[in-house]
């Protein structure tokens, strides 16, 4: 008998022909309900019926598993898992897959987008000519500020990190500096990448990217101290989580002058609230979590997901695993 499936997002069509080959498909989509605590009430109880369960973007808390009695496998459409309790996951002996290194570039890319955007203030003063403000020569008050030859500090030089520091590094001449617990000697001797404390990253960068995944340690592991210790003309970025930020923190320190700009692509909560102060902000990029939303990596993305879906429940997957100790049992 083949094994059933959820699919709780829309995957291009291949795709889910490819599943539905493989496994038998039920489909719980948020856009079917009226509400998120509909749609979140169903998927747990498909999930109770389900062997194997594919979507992104939702958060599967314990409380969600407690009747999933047959799951074996969980196949998130990210390379972030913080939507899952992986140390849960690995004791119930389910397994947690994800799609690393496919939207690599495409993340970098986005990155790469909301440094120059910030710098050279194409959102503000694009808008500013939509407006008619432009009635003669550009000044000083339009000017920006310079990328190339500056410092990039990346908070997290892992797979995107290191995308990001070859563009920096190669096609814009920065200086890199980066923070990770272990070093990434490869980013080192390609990149002169340089690994340093977080305080003294803070102190010295131009650009501050932050690219670590969201953990109990990350979670607001930049707040109103840090902001303080980092330049006054400096830019911040972050394209990980919204909560390696504490966002209210960086609401107070792009109004005060305590930073220059930022460049946003994810948020405490998200979609941002309409209401948010940041949306106000000249010196603020707000993107709707694109980092990696290009038609050739979303389709790569749903793609890895299903084989990996596909593989794990036939017990061939050794790829992709989120909580490989889970393989060991
Ligand atoms: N905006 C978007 O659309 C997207 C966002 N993302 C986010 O980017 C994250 C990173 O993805 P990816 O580059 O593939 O992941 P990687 O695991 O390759 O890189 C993460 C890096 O963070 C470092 N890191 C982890 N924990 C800490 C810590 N406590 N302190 C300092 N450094 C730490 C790791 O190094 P070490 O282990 O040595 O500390 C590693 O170098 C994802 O988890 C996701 O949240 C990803 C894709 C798209
Ligand atoms: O993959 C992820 O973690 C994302 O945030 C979306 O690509």
């Amino acid at each position: 008998m083949q094994p059933r499936i959820v699919v709780y997002k829309s995957l291009p069509a291949d795709v889910l022909a490819y599943l539905r080959e493989h496994t038998h498909v039920d489909t719980v989509y948020p856009e079917q309900f009226d509400s998120r605590e509909a749609f979140v009430a169903a998927l747990a109880e498909s999930l109770t019926q389900a062997d194997g369960a594919i979507g992104a973007s939702v958060k599967i808390p314990p409380s969600m598993l407690e009747s999933a009695k047959r799951l074996r496998v969980l196949s998130t459409v990210s390379v972030g898992i913080d939507n899952f309790d992986v140390p849960d996951l690995t004791r119930r002996g389910i397994v947690l897959t994800h799609t690393p290194d496919v939207l690599t570039e495409s993340t970098a890319d986005t990155v790469f987008a909301l440094i120059l955007a910030t710098a050279r203030r194409v959102v503000e003063l694009a808008d500013w000519v939509k407006a008619g403000h432009w009635k003669g020569s550009i000044g000083e008050a339009q000017y920006g500020v310079e990328v190339q030859g500056k410092t990039l500090g990346i908070v997290g030089l892992g797979r995107i990190g290191g995308a990001l520091a070859r563009r920096a590094a190669l096609g814009f001449n920065m200086r890199v500096l980066y923070t990770n617990r272990s070093r990434n000697e490869a980013a080192e001797r390609a990149y002169g990448a340089r690994r340093v404390e977080l305080a003294r990253l803070l102190g010295e960068s131009d650009f501050v990217c932050l690219q670590v995944p969201l953990t109990d340690e990350t979670r607001h592991l930049i707040g109103a101290r840090e902001l303080r210790s980092m330049k006054r003309s400096a830019i911040l970025i972050n394209a990980s989580r919204g909560a390696t930020v504490d966002e209210a923190a960086i609401i107070a320190a792009l109004s005060d002058g305590t930073i220059a700009g930022a460049g946003l692509d994810v948020f405490e909560e998200e979609p941002l609230p309409v209401d948010s102060p940041l949306l106000r902000m000249k010196n603020v990029v707000a993107l709707p979590h694109i980092g990696s939303a290009t038609h050739e990596t979303r389709h790569a993305m749903a793609r890895c997901a299903a084989e990996n879906l596909v593989d794990a429940l036939a017990n061939r997957l050794s790829r992709n695993v989120a909580n490989p100790d889970v393989l060991k049992s």
